[in-house]
């Protein structure tokens, strides 16, 4: 397992320049980002919108150092992201970011607490510490009594609380959200995004938010839209 790459406090935690990605498709060539510039501040919570289609999740998997294929310059926390080889940028992710995806994806045969544990193993913390870690997050969203209980025994708000928690768990300098309340009812996805707010607020944490949610939108510290490529 690579080494932590020490990220730099008072750099942006997000600083994108002239980010580009192409799609090749039958032949044909789809410009999808087309130069994005972005700069997130510590703590801040920003909110990215666009139509559908328009590049959103592209640009949450470049931040996420996910895929290749990107042109322009990538900087997470001050770092350099075009410098690094695969096994760093896991690294990278595994200590600096967290994600919560539309769907879960917690893993189903694990309960609440062992699915937020897990990450932080990987960290080399002792179990125990990882365990009150997770009891803690869990607590914080409500879920005290939930700890034990598998995905498939959780309502679909628990299971995205859960998501949130293991998100937050390796206290991420950047959360990346891609419509994470997107498959709720519209008053549970505004329960558990207030709470998603509240508990990245407490921890400090910026996050880049994906989503077609004016409201939730208008909830967060800014909002970017992107459009033709490019952010406005
Ligand atoms: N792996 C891929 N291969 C080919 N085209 C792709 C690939 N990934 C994304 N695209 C194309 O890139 C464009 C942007 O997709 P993306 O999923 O980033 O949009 P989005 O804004 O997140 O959309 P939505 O709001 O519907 O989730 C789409 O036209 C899509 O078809």
């Amino acid at each position: 397992m690579s080494e932590t790459i020490p990220a730099s406090p008072a750099a942006p935690v997000v600083r994108l320049t002239k980010v580009t990605r192409s799609f090749e498709q039958g032949g044909v060539t789809i410009d999808v980002l087309r130069g994005v510039d972005l700069t997130v501040q510590p703590g801040e919570i920003v909110a990215l919108l666009g139509p559908s289609g328009s590049g959103k999740s592209t640009m949450l998997q470049a931040i996420g150092l996910l895929e290749g294929g990107f042109g322009g310059r990538i900087e997470i926390a001050g770092i350099d992201a075009s410098k690094l080889g695969k096994d760093q940028r896991a690294a990278v992710r595994r200590d600096h970011i967290g994600f919560v995806y539309q769907f879960h994806h917690l893993l189903p045969d694990f309960n609440a607490i062992e699915n937020v544990v897990l990450p932080q193993l990987i960290t080399g913390r002792p179990r125990a510490e990882c365990e009150e870690r997770a009891r803690e997050l869990l607590t914080a969203l409500g879920l005290g009594q939930r700890l034990e209980h598998r995905p498939s025994k959780l309502s679909g708000g628990e299971q995205q609380r859960v998501a949130v928690a293991r998100a937050l768990a390796n206290r991420p300098h950047l959360v990346l959200a891609d419509e994470p309340t997107g498959n709720l009812d519209e008053a549970t996805a505004d329960k558990v995004f207030a709470q998603f707010l509240q508990l990245v607020r407490g921890e400090g944490s910026a996050a880049l938010v994906a989503t077609h949610n004016e409201r939730l939108a208008a909830a967060m510290d800014r909002v970017v839209r992107l459009h033709d490529g490019v952010l406005a």
